[in-house]
C-alpha cells in the first residue's frame, strides 16, 4: 500500500500540490475572499452544498472554492484515498503496523460477499454473532431470561469505556424514545462515583451488566467488573447469573470455565472507536431498542458506506468533507473545530468522535512510521446548540475562530404537543437559532463601536438530516467514520492504530505498584515514586 499523504509527501507531486495549496490559502487573505462575497456568488449555495437520500451537506459557508476544491481533490488522486478505502471494505490490510484489516464497513453487510480474511468467512461469522444477539435479546423481552429472582431484565449496564462504550452511548442517547424496551446506563469510568451514580439509578434485581473489552485486559473495565462483581455478591447475587460479555476470541474474558448467560464476539480486524456497527453497539442497542431498530441503524450505516464507494469526488460528501477539514487544518491554520447538534439527542455525538477522529488521526508518523513534516490531527469539541450559544459561542464570533459543524434534523424525536412562543415552536425556535449562528459567523456586522464589530468570515458546514430515526443516525455516525478514515488516507497516516494511548498506561502501572506497597505495608514511602508523584502520593494516603 502507497503510504504518501500531505504529510509524508514521498513524492514529488505531492511536494509540489502541498506548495499549491499553501499558496491558493493565501488568496484567501484578500477582501474578494471574505465569505461575504464569496456567498453573493451566483450559485455559491447550490454548487457548495451536496446531498445522498435525505442526508444533506451545505459547505457554502466554508472558507473554499473551486480552485482550493480541485487542488484537494488532485490531493485525494495522489493519495489514492478513495481506492484504499474500497480495498478497506474489501478486507486488504490498512492497519500496516498492527498488520490488520479495517472491517467496521462489512459489520453492515458494506462489500464482497462473501468476504474472505485470513480464511475467514467475515461476514458469515458476524451474521452469527448477530443470529445471536436477536435470539438472546428475543429470550430476554420475552422474560425466558430472566433475573436470578426470576423477575425480567428492565435495565442494563454496560462496563466498558473508549470506544467499547462512547459509540454506544451516542447511538442510544439518539435513537432512545419512549418506546424503548430496557433502559442503559453506562459504567465507563473507574471513577467510584460513576459506580456510585449507576447504582443509584438502577433495581439490582433486574438489572443486566454488559461487560465489553475487546482486550478484556483494560484497567478500568476489570476494575468495574470487580467492583460490580463484589458489590452483587454481598446483596447475595451471582454476577454470572446478571452478566454478559462482549469481547475478542481468545481474549482472556473468552474463557469457558468463568460462565457468564452469554458471550459475543467481537473481532480483531474492528477497532474499538469503529466497532458500534458489531456487537458493541448491537447487543446493547437491541436489549434497549429491539433488534430490528439495531438493523435499520445498520442499514443506514451501509448506505453512506455504499455512497463513498460509488460517488464521484465532487459528489462524496464524506470526502469532501474530509478535504474541507484538511484546509482548515494545514491550509487555512484554524486551532480546532466543533460539532454542534440542534438537538440534545445527539448530545453525545461530538464526544464519540472526539475519541472516534483524535485517536484516529493524532499521529505525529506515517503509516510506514516516518516523521511527519508536522504533527496530524485536530482538537474536536462540542454541545449541542442553542446551549453552545450560551456558553463558548462568543469565542467562535469575536475571538479565536474554528470551523463548525452544524447539524439540523427536521423531524425532533418528540412530536407530541408543541406550544407557541413568539410565534413559533420551540423545535423551529432552534432552527431559527442554528441558520442565524452560520450566518452571523459567516457575515458578521461592522460596528463603529469595536466591542460590538464582527468581522464574520468564519466558516461553518450545515448537516441536516431528516429526523432521528436509525437510517438517518447510521448515516451520520458513517459520515463521521468515512471522513476520518479518508482525512488520514489522504495525509497518509493510518487511522487505525493507537500507541499513543499506552506511555500513560504504563506509568500507571508503575504508580499503581507504589499505591499496593502501601496497602500492604503502611510504612512503606512510596521510595520508587519520582519526587513529584512522592508528593501527590502522601496527598492521597494522607488525606491532607
Ligand atoms: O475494548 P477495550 O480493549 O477494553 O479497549 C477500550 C479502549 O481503550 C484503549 O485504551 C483505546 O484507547 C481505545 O481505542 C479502546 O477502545
Amino acid at each position: 500500500m502507497n503510504p504518501a499523504g500531505l504529510l509524508y509527501p514521498d513524492d514529488p507531486s505531492i511536494k509540489k500540490l502541498h506548495e499549491k495549496l499553501t499558496k491558493a490559502a493565501q488568496d484567501f487573505n484578500a477582501p474578494d475572499y471574505h465569505l461575504q462575497k464569496l456567498l453573493s456568488r451566483p450559485g455559491r449555495f447550490s454548487d457548495f452544498s451536496l446531498d445522498t437520500d435525505g442526508f444533506f451537506m451545505d459547505f457554502s459557508r466554508q472558507r473554499v472554492d473551486e480552485n482550493a476544491l480541485s487542488l484537494l481533490r488532485e490531493s485525494q488522486r495522489l493519495s489514492n484515498a478513495l481506492k484504499k478505502f474500497s480495498e478497506m471494505t474489501q478486507a486488504e490490510i490498512v492497519n500496516p503496523t498492527e498488520n490488520r484489516a479495517a472491517l467496521h464497513t462489512a459489520a453492515r453487510g458494506t462489500g464482497p460477499s462473501p468476504l474472505l480474511y485470513k480464511e475467514m468467512d467475515v461476514k458469515a461469522q458476524m451474521q452469527q454473532v448477530n443470529e445471536k444477539i436477536e435470539q438472546f435479546c428475543a429470550s430476554v423481552h420475552e422474560g425466558k431470561i430472566c433475573s436470578a429472582c426470576g423477575k425480567p431484565f428492565t435495565q442494563a449496564v454496560v462496563i466498558g469505556i473508549g470506544g467499547s462504550y462512547l459509540g454506544c452511548e451516542f447511538v442510544y442517547q439518539a435513537l432512545a424514545g419512549a418506546d424503548r424496551k430496557l433502559d442503559l446506563f453506562f459504567l465507563p469510568n473507574v471513577d467510584i462515583d460513576n459506580f456510585a451514580r449507576v447504582i443509584e439509578s438502577i433495581d439490582k434485581e433486574t438489572t443486566l451488566w454488559i461487560v465489553i473489552s475487546k482486550s478484556y485486559t483494560t484497567t478500568e473495565t476489570m476494575a468495574n467488573l470487580n467492583q460490580v462483581s463484589t458489590w452483587l455478591n454481598t446483596m447475595g447475587i451471582a454476577p454470572k447469573d446478571h452478566m454478559v460479555t462482549i469481547t475478542a476470541k481468545g481474549s482472556p474474558g473468552d474463557d469457558p470455565d468463568t460462565p457468564v448467560l452469554a458471550s459475543f464476539y467481537m473481532f480483531d480486524f474492528i477497532g474499538g472507536r469503529y466497532s458500534v456497527s458489531s456487537a458493541v453497539g448491537g447487543l446493547p442497542l437491541s436489549l434497549a431498542l429491539g433488534y430490528d431498530v439495531f438493523k435499520r441503524f445498520l442499514n443506514g450505516c451501509s448506505i453512506m458506506d455504499t455512497h463513498v464507494l460509488e460517488s464521484p469526488e465532487e459528489k462524496n460528501i464524506p470526502l469532501t468533507a474530509a478535504m474541507i477539514s484538511i484546509w482548515n487544518i494545514l491550509y487555512m491554520g484554524y486551532p480546532a473545530q466543533a460539532i454542534i447538534p440542534y438537538t440534545s439527542r445527539l448530545a453525545r455525538l461530538s464526544p464519540h468522535v472526539q475519541q472516534l477522529y483524535m485517536e484516529s488521526l493524532g499521529k505525529s508518523v506515517s503509516a510506514t512510521g516516518q516523521p511527519l513534516t508536522q504533527p496530524a490531527g485536530t482538537i474536536i469539541f462540542g454541545e449541542p446548540g442553542t446551549n453552545a450559544q450560551h456558553s463558548f459561542f462568543q469565542l467562535a464570533h469575536q475571538g479565536k475562530a474554528f470551523p463548525i459543524d452544524f447539524i439540523g434534523v427536521k423531524m425532533p424525536g418528540y412530536t407530541g404537543l408543541q406550544a407557541i412562543s413568539k410565534g413559533v415552536t420551540n423545535h423551529q425556535e432552534l432552527w431559527a437559532n442554528l441558520l442565524a449562528q452560520a450566518g452571523a459567523l459567516a457575515l458578521g456586522r461592522s460596528s463603529d463601536d469595536p466591542a460590538r464589530n464582527f468581522d464574520g468570515n468564519r466558516p461553518s458546514t450545515i448537516i441536516t438530516i431528516d429526523n432521528l430515526e436509525p437510517e438517518s443516525v447510521g448515516m451520520l455516525l458513517s459520515f463521521y467514520e468515512a471522513r476520518t478514515v479518508l482525512e488520514g488516507f489522504i495525509l497518509g497516516v493510518n487511522p487505525f492504530d493507537q500507541f499513543g494511548v499506552e506511555l500513560g498506561k504504563v506509568m500507571a502501572g508503575d504508580i499503581r505498584k507504589e499505591m499496593a506497597a502501601r496497602n500492604q505495608d503502611p510504612s512503606y514511602t512510596f521510595a520508587c515514586a519520582s519526587q513529584t508523584d512522592n508528593f501527590y502520593l502522601n496527598l492521597l494516603f494522607n488525606k491532607r
